[in-house]
């Protein structure tokens, strides 16, 4: 089948690559012309493992192509999927603004009949407003083609967003339309495992799954943050709770971690965003807002721990704070929404220094932090240090953010050492409070019941 895909970013990208990988023939189409460059010239703009193997063996098969011209995009396509971005609005709501251009953009060329595909996240109802924006623009031009507009939202998660493309949980077709359906099940026939992870509903039921998905996983960890929070109190250990839960089937083990709150482009926006859309329908989702307002507060969980350790924020000043880690999480260059972030604007605003480690996501953290606090401010308070042991040199205590692999065993004695407070606080529960005892380190997790040192 010959396949457009709008947008290049994560979704975009890793779709077109799967779809070119079992025999179709793509091409990822995005508006920013440098993307299209350095794909066209074998470069990846995004780090996810896999990718850019990915991407070459395709493009060299001349299976995959980049434009940044929607006549290429629209002329010969059988399926058209939208995955441009739908960043948050100043009120919560999904800015719709890129994926109706791109409606536009396609209904001004559409020639012969497509399926329409909404990739993106988009609020319930946003079908009906792409096939407008198309039928408008046909119209403008005096023109008849038949078109559908389905919607297949996706789930991948960055970081394993190519397993999770080629061997999904479930796809998700929207359709009101038998034969745009048949079409979706026969493009994803190599992945749905003989159509057994195929499932058809109408148009809204799958825009809302997307969103019921997400929230629900936030919720979760919301949940586990609070309980978290709660088992300090209690001089419990939030650990030990989850795995005595995670156990019942009824409940599982997948996204139970306490940590420093839920970040990334996913599902911050899309809790506001269904918040949103409920209040603009007349109802409001109290759950949902305590998920959101919770996360919020679990993102500074980190910096009042500092604050206490060392005795007022006053205490903060002039201190340097190693930190391993800045992405929302591991595998991925992605600081949208990322905890990190949060902290280091709570610790500039302390008048520390912060001396931060990141395997892949130190350049794009560099560019967002300068965006956010100044090029000056980050000359004189951010050092990023090339290895995470380089990161300990003449700070006072170590902060783990991200839980990159290369995190998992430190060399505690040399933590010790290296140390000027001896402390390591952990955002994401990855050690034994026991272990960083018996080396004489002061060790503070999520949650967690202190060891005697
Ligand atoms: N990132 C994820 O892991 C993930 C997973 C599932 C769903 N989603 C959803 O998929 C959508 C895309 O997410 P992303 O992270 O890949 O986005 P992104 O912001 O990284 O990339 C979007 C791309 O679309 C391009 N674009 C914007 N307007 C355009 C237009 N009119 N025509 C052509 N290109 C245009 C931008 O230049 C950009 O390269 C969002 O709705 C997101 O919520 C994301
Ligand atoms: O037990 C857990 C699991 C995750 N997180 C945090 O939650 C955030 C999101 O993690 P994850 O879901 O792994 O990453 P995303 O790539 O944002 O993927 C989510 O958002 C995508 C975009 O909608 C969906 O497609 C995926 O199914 C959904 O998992 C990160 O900050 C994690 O650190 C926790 O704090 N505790």
């Amino acid at each position: 089948m010959n396949i457009s895909v709008i947008g290049t970013g994560y979704v975009g990208l890793v779709s077109g690559a799967c779809f070119a990988e079992v025999g179709n023939t793509v091409l990822c189409l995005d508006v920013d012309r440098r993307k299209i460059a350095m794909l066209e010239a074998g470069a990846i703009p995004i780090h996810e493992p896999g990718l850019d193997s990915l991407v070459q063996r395709n493009a060299e098969a001349g299976r995959l192509l980049f434009s940044s011209d929607y006549d290429d995009a629209v002329a010969d396509a059988d399926i058209i999927f939208l995955a441009v971005g739908t960043p948050p609005d100043e009120d919560g709501s999904a800015d719709l603004t890129h994926i109706l251009s791109a409606a536009r953009s396609i209904g001004q060329r559409l020639v012969k009949p497509a399926v329409i595909v909404d990739k993106s996240t988009v609020p319930v109802g946003t079908a009906d407003k792409v096939r407008a924006a198309i039928a408008a623009e046909l119209a403008r031009r005096g023109v008849e083609v038949a078109f559908s507009v389905v919607s297949n939202p996706e789930f991948l998660k960055e970081g394993a967003a190519i397993e999770d493309f080629m061997r999904p949980d479930r796809i998700v077709v929207g359709s009101d339309d038998p034969d745009a359906a048949q079409q979706m099940r026969k493009l994803y026939a190599p992945f749905s495992r003989n159509h057994e992870k195929f499932v058809e509903m109408d148009v809204r039921s799958a825009e809302l799954t997307k969103y019921a998905a997400n929230a629900m996983l936030a919720t979760r960890i919301s949940f586990m943050n609070e309980l978290a929070n709660l088992s300090e109190v209690l001089g419990a250990d939030i650990e030990a709770v989850r795995l005595g839960i995670g156990m019942d089937p009824r409940i599982g083990p997948d996204f139970l971690y306490a940590g420093m709150g839920y970040g990334g482009s996913c599902f911050p926006k899309d809790v506001k965003a269904l918040v949103k859309t409920a209040s603009d329908n007349g109802q409001h989702l109290h759950l949902l807002s305590a998920t959101d307002m919770v996360n919020d507060a679990q993102k500074n969980v980190l910096f009042s721990k500092l604050v206490r350790f060392f005795g007022g924020v006053e205490g903060l000043h002039g201190k340097n704070i190693a930190l391993w880690g800045l992405s929302f999480k591991p595998d991925t260059d992605d600081m949208r929404e990322a905890p990190s972030r949060i902290l280091i604007r709570a610790l500039f605003a302390a008048g520390a220094r912060v001396t931060a480690y990141d395997p892949v996501a130190a350049g794009e953290a560099r560019r967002v932090l300068a965006a956010e606090h100044g090029e000056r401010l980050c000359d004189e308070r951010l050092a990023l240090a090339p290895s995470a042991h380089a990161a300990l040199e003449g700070a006072d205590v170590l902060v783990l953010v991200t839980e990159w692999k290369e995190f998992r065993a430190p060399d505690l004695p040399l933590l010790a050492a290296s140390l000027r407070h001896k402390a390591v606080f952990d955002g994401r529960n990855l050690y034994d409070p026991a272990a960083f005892a018996a080396a004489g380190l002061v060790y503070e997790g999520i949650g967690r019941r202190a060891a005697a040192m």
